[in-house]
């Protein structure tokens, strides 16, 4: 699989009139969505996410700022898992906290990492010019020039509190998100929320099949915990657009 079947696929499976639509709705309410971003490329994006060995890491707010390799965690005894978990959750009821899983698509390339190519097909085509000019005419903004990206999952009870995705050094201009699993249902949790200044919920987005979402930066959005019965894990791909690319260090 390479860039070469994502790049006339991404041409032809937005069309025009979903395009305007999605572009008129960010200009309006500073969130939109774009559906079937890449048609059937969804579900091989899907599959290559499901390759095993691959580097995923359990990310959570800790004082050491470290995320834990998930092979780690899978090997150690249920109580240490419990640990991870509830230090997470002791931290969740005020304030920001989170827990999800990972994967972090440049250093797994550097590793060379069992992740299947066509995920860093992807990070590479979110890079080109083609798609970063869908990025400036969905937006309207011409400052766009570089895109990073990671592959999520949320299992039963992961979660992101609310937060606002500014971060002054790194210029985030757009969050997106695509999300790649099929046949998600509201019930499920894992919603993307996005909250007024007195905390009510003013918009979700349903992680629909090969829907990118794409908002403004900085605004209050979290994600809503993954219930216990979801059918499957929370997947996507997601990252800023930015006026410049990611210092290193
Ligand atoms: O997965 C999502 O829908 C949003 C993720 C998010 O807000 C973030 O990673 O900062
Ligand atoms: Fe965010």
């Amino acid at each position: 699989m390479s860039a070469a079947l994502l790049d006339p696929a991404l041409k032809l499976a937005v069309g025009e009139a979903d395009f305007a639509a999605a572009a008129e709705r960010l200009a309006r309410t500073g969130r939109t969505r774009v559906p079937g971003l890449f048609g059937d490329g969804a579900e091989a994006l899907h599959a290559a996410i499901l390759a095993p060995d691959q580097p995923w890491v359990r990310t959570f707010l800790n004082p050491l700022g470290a995320d834990i390799p998930v092979a780690t965690l899978d090997a150690s005894s249920p109580e240490d898992q419990a640990h991870v978990t509830q230090q997470a959750y002791a931290g969740a009821t005020e304030g920001l906290q989170f827990l999800f899983d990972r994967l972090r698509l440049g250093p797994a390339r550097e590793a060379g990492a069992a992740t299947p190519q066509i995920l860093f097909d992807l990070l590479d085509l979110f890079n080109t010019e083609a798609f970063l000019d869908f990025a400036r005419r969905l937006t309207g903004d011409d400052r766009i020039a570089f895109s990073d990206g990671q592959v999520t999952r949320y299992l039963p009870g992961h979660f992101l509190n609310r937060h606002s995705d500014a971060n002054p050094k790194t210029e985030r201009l757009y969050a997106y998100v695509l999300n790649l699993s099929p046949g998600w249902r509201a019930e499920w949790g894992g919603l993307l929320q996005f909250l007024d200044e007195g905390g009510d919920i003013t918009e979700t987005f349903v992680p629909s099949f090969g829907a990118l979402n794409v908002f403004a930066v900085p605004q209050m959005h979290a994600v809503s915990t993954v219930a216990p019965f979801a059918g499957g894990p929370r997947y996507s791909v997601t990252g800023w657009w930015r006026a410049k690319p990611l210092e290193r260090g």
